[in-house]
């Protein structure tokens, strides 16, 4: 039964994780290395909160109760009580890997340990576990409190109770759920990150500025969000890593990044959170930096 919920990474994704758990009452501990990082967190988590009390989806009777379910710490020891540990640090096999080695060596034994990889191998990634049949991928999609999917992905070795006892927690928080094979970027990525891509390539061969392609696909595809402005919500790091998985994980040259991406990641303009991308985020209202 699981009540006790542990994050690593309390980034834009795992903060988001926290906020749906702690509102389907479950008690969340949020870890990340520095503690300047889970403050960070732990703040826009309750901005967010806040946000819904104030457009009436709740009352704030209930963003207090959900906060003091939520605790934030840099000690990786505190997530010895988790039943389930969703891993939500950077997506980077290297980080995730050494994060595991953690986490494994302070968790329950019967405790499911789970990624929210947007891209990697769930079946290569539980090597790096001493649990591969407690470990699977549960894929929230960004921003959580708002998209309703999450796909849920099983390794080689995933069991049965493993992958049910995630769906019921899923089903918890209210979300939908899908169920992809553990093929690089899964389903939603596998489509969506390409299209993005394609969107970088065609301001790289200078068919359109970064204004012109966001307003032909908001107003010409009915999308949300352009996908200039939909990559730097995602961060233009994940982006790049997914494109990186997709083509050296299909190997089809249908899938290689776009140098401008390389080029944005290599000079930290990482989108949103680092205040510049396509957009630049520094002032009042962003302004396209091409
Ligand atoms: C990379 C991966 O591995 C997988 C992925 O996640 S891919 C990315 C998938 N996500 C998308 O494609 C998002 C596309 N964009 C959208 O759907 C919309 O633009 C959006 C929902 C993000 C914002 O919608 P909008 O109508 O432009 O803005 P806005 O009216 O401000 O927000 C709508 C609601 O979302 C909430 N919201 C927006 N951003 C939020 C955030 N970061 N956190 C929490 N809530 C948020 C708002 O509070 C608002 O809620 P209320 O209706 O209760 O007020
Ligand atoms: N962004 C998106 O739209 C989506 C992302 N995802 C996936 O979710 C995961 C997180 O993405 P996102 O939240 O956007 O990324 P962010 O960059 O916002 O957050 C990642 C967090 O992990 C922290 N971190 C890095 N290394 C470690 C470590 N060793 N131990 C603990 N924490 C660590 C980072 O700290 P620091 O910054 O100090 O390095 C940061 O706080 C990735 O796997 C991503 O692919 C899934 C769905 C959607």
């Amino acid at each position: 039964m699981i009540k006790n919920i542990g994050i690593v990474g309390a980034g834009q994704m795992g903060c988001g994780i926290a906020h749906v758990a702690a509102l389907a009452g479950y008690k969340v501990h949020i870890y990340d290395l520095s503690p300047e990082r889970v403050e960070t967190g732990l703040a826009t988590i309750n901005g967010n909160l806040a946000r819904q009390v104030s457009s009436g989806k709740m009352s704030d009777e209930d963003r207090k109760k959900a906060l003091a379910l939520i605790k934030g710490s840099s000690d990786i020891n505190d997530l010895s009580d988790a039943d389930l540990v969703i891993e939500a640090a950077t997506e980077d096999e290297t980080v995730k890997r050494k994060i595991y080695g953690q986490v494994c060596s302070v968790l329950k034994p019967e405790a499911i340990l789970a990624t929210n990889t947007s891209s990697l191998s769930i079946t290569r990634l539980a090597s790096a576990t001493d649990r591969p049949e407690r470990f699977m991928g549960i894929h929230f999609m960004n921003p959580v409190p708002v998209m309703k999917l999450v796909e849920l992905v099983r390794g080689i070795a995933t069991e049965e109770g493993t992958f049910a006892a995630a769906k019921e927690f899923v089903a918890k928080l209210d979300k939908t759920v899908t169920v992809a094979e553990d093929f690089p970027a899964f389903i939603v990525n596998r489509i969506l990150l390409p299209m993005i891509n394609e969107a970088i390539y065609t301001l790289y061969e200078g068919v359109g500025s970064v204004e012109a392609i966001d307003t032909a696909m908001k107003l010409g595809a009915n999308h949300p969000m352009g996908p200039l402005q939909l990559a730097d919500f995602i961060g233009l790091d994940t982006c790049l890593s997914i494109m990186q998985v997709l083509h050296d994980g299909l190997a089809d040259s249908k899938y290689r990044p776009c140098p401008l991406l390389v080029k944005y990641v290599e000079a930290g303009w990482l989108g949103r959170k680092s205040g510049r991308g396509f957009y630049d985020y520094r002032g009042e209202i962003p302004v396209p930096t091409r």
